[in-house]
């Protein structure tokens, strides 16, 4: 482009030749997608006609054939909302004059030549993988931005300016940055137009096996790994829409702000659940509520796993052992089993057996040992024998309370008892941590951390037996000898029945686990469950890590991998947050993490970071001329981030743009203006300690402002140096 000249109608120049193209594809689109329609109808009126005038099933076959391209590609075009931004977004100009279109789905003309090459294609790859270094034999590349299906804006990069072809003009600053400084919404995007080299490899790499993609914050690890679910699905298309994909996040709001992203690539066939979502498939219910710090450490943790043992084996009853356990009185003779006796039978059994499973057994092993005392000469066969002693009330209560069905819920429910908590944890856990345990339990309903203690009963109990009489379930009478399993919540909760024969939980064929660095090592074994044969896509950045122990996540990692193949991917750029926002972020965490990964930012603003200081009594108004501020300077979101303490404390008007959140809620999210109220209050509260702070300075993609209350906060002790 002559800079002297008149790039204005150099720029519209170029606008109209794109536009001419766009609308190429457009109008093929729309009419292939109408005549593949037709020919569906016609096909099967074909089928339906008498034989005289009946079509070869090959003719028909080919028919549909013929348009089964099209077709796929306006029924995956009618996925991508309406308020897309464009569907064709690239073009390569190759050295031999070639051009290619690239857009998020194929599109050919009717001599089969593509019109639009979709992104995933092998053909594709130049658009994201060409540099200066390596040109790939492109001369230019260029980045389309369209409203729907007008074009409205061009950015180039001239890669090869030694190529013959230097006679194509060169519109713009680049679409990277066009794209960064960009003001956020509420849902994440899309980067199908602007993927760097390094998340390509990333996005397509093979599906075996476990893929781990590393990097600091910003680096892109979600955005990338949601466009390799979207690349797996295109490249194995029939084991992953049939075997299916389950993408794991942090939180619900985490989900929710990811959940255009698939349907912007045209892709809606792939499950989304929060962690504190995965098992809603055995249990019917979720949760999104945290535990205190040292709760939430105990519960993750894989000693809980000795003491879910333990749980499941304490008798539901106590028995008095100054009495017969159970007797029943037949033919004027009273039968009777100690406790001593009562408790070997469920020993044995539970060493074989899932107390689920096990309910006829249990039953046989008690009617058996009564009826084995039955003196010497009796007339009776065992199964009449069984049956006058099986019908008694007394046997069937004492069958029934001793060895009920048992629902996950209920088994956990009784560490809300201290006493349980003792008898089942006392040589696991220390005395702080128990009583941590059972007091977690106080609140009716159950938090994140429990669905995976959940989801282990489930596999520890066995499926309920439906062929049970379901109503046997033992709730608590008056002077009853049980105590209390269950409430009417939990049990109105549980209405869905498992079915034994089938694997009680959804399985899936690739696993796409985000924030892995958060993900607890009981959760590991939850989510292992859902993808016994299936490969892995982890994301995470230990840097952020929530919980104490960063060795034993790691660990966890390791062990999932086991000898599967895997590869690692490092995204090296944080394309979030300006320079002046993540070097302050950066030397907060060093000191205390040195291994972390810091990604090199992209951008600067110039704006350094406000750190405030402020008297408690008075932040609400500084809080809210702060706020104020922030909603003026940026044009999209803006975010208080404080601990889950001060959140409910804190008055702030109502407005769209504006969030509160905690730094748990924040992970994976980002705002144009964060502030962080009480950053040592963050500290403090979370067993994640500095490192949940990083998560939280790490938000902004503008502006980043700081208020401690009355004096500075500790944590900026590492900015004195
Ligand atoms: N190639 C790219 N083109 C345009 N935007 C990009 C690109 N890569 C990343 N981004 C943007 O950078 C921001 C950060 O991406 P993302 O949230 O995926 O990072 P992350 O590594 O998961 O961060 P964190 O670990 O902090 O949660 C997003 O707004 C994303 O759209």
């Amino acid at each position: 482009m002559d800079s002297a000249g008149a790039p204005h109608s150099a720029l519209e120049r170029e606008l109209a030749i794109e536009q001419a193209h766009v609308n190429l594809v457009y109008e093929h689109l729309e009419k292939a997608a109408s005549s593949a329609k037709r020919v569906a109808a016609t096909g099967q009126d074909i089928y339906r006609s008498d034989r005289e005038t009946w079509v070869r099933e090959e003719d028909g076959t080919a028919l549909f054939e013929r348009d089964a391209f099209a077709f796929a590609a306006a029924k995956r075009l009618a996925i991508i909302d309406s308020e897309h931004e464009g569907l064709v977004f690239g073009r390569l100009d190759h050295s031999d004059g070639e051009i290619r279109y690239i857009g998020r789905i194929g599109v050919r003309d009717d001599d089969y030549e593509p019109l639009v090459i979709d992104w995933r294609a092998r053909a594709a790859e130049p658009f994201y993988r060409a540099t200066a270094n390596d040109p790939m034999d492109v001369v230019r590349r260029r980045v389309l931005r369209c409203r729907n299906d007008i074009v409205i804006g061009i950015e180039d990069d001239l890669l090869d300016s030694s190529a013959a072809r230097s006679d194509l003009p060169v519109i713009g600053e680049g679409a990277l940055m066009a794209a960064l400084k960009r003001a956020r919404g509420p849902k994440m995007r899309d980067i199908v137009a602007t993927i760097q080299a390094e998340q390509d490899e990333a996005i397509r790499a093979e599906h075996s096996g476990v893929t781990v993609i590393a990097g600091g914050p910003g680096t892109g690890k979600t955005v990338v790994a949601l466009h390799r679910a979207a690349y797996l699905l295109y490249s194995n298309r029939r084991r992953f829409e049939r075997g299916g994909i389950l993408v794991i996040g942090p939180s619900r709001l985490f989900m929710d702000y990811i959940e255009r992203v698939l349907p912007s690539l045209g892709e809606d066939s792939v499950t989304l659940r929060a962690i504190g979502q995965v098992a809603v498939d055995v249990l019917g219910f979720s949760s999104a509520r945290q535990d205190a710090a040292l709760a939430a450490t105990v519960k993750g943790s894989t000693r809980m796993l000795k003491v879910l043992k333990e749980l499941v084996a304490l008798p539901l009853i106590s028995l008095d052992p100054n009495r017969p356990a159970v007797w029943a009185s037949v033919k004027g003779e009273v039968l009777k089993l100690s406790v001593a006796q009562v408790d070997r039978i469920r020993r044995d059994i539970l060493a074989r057996l899932r107390p689920n499973q096990a309910r006829g057994e249990a039953t046989a092993a008690i009617l058996g040992a009564l009826r084995r005392q039955v003196p010497d000469g009796w007339d009776l066969d065992d199964e009449t024998l069984d049956d006058l002693i099986g019908s008694q009330p007394i046997v069937r209560n004492f069958l029934t309370e001793w060895w009920p069905d048992l629902l996950p819920a209920q088994v956990l429910r009784r560490l809300a008892d201290p006493d349980v908590v003792e008898a089942v944890a006392s040589g696991t856990l220390d005395a702080a941590e128990r009583a941590a345990l059972a007091e977690s339990y106080q609140p009716s309903d159950f938090s994140v951390a429990d669905i995976a203690l959940l989801d282990e009963l489930v596999a520890l109990l066995g499926p309920i037996q439906v062929a049970e009489e379901t109503d046997e379930l033992v709730f608590l009478n008056e002077g009853s000898r049980m105590q209390e399993l269950v409430t009417v919540a939990d049990q109105l909760r549980n209405v869905r029945e498992i079915d034994p024969q089938a694997d009680p939980q959804d399985t899936f064929a690739h696993l796409l686990v985000d924030e892995a660095q958060d993900i607890t090592p009981m959760q590991w074994r939850m989510l292992r469950r859902r993808g016994p044969a299936a490969s892995w896509t982890i994301v995470g950045d230990p840097a952020q890590s929530s919980w104490p122990d960063v060795a034993e996540t790691e660990q966890a990692l390791v062990d999932l991998i086991g000898v599967a193949p895997n590869r690692r991917f490092r995204l090296s750029t944080n394309y979030r947050s300006p320079a002046e926002v993540f070097d302050l972020a950066a030397r907060i965490v060093q000191p205390h993490f040195p291994n972390a990964d810091l990604p090199h930012a992209v951008r600067s603003t110039g704006i350094e970071p406000a750190l405030l200081t402020v008297s408690s009594s008075a932040l609400d108004a500084e809080l809210r001329r702060v706020v104020a501020e922030a909603l003026a300077a940026v044009e999209g979101t803006v975010a208080v981030i404080a601990a889950p303490s001060r959140i409910g404390t804190l008055e702030l008007p109502e407005d769209p743009r504006l969030s509160v959140v905690s730094p748990l809620n924040a992970k994976g999210l980002e705002f144009d203006a964060v502030v962080v109220v009480g950053p040592d209050e963050i500290v403090a509260e979370s067993p994640g300690g500095i490192r949940v702070l990083y998560v939280a300075l790490t938000r902004p993609t503008q502006r980043l402002v700081t208020i401690d209350l009355d004096g500075a906060g500790s944590w900026r002790e590492p900015l004195a140096d």
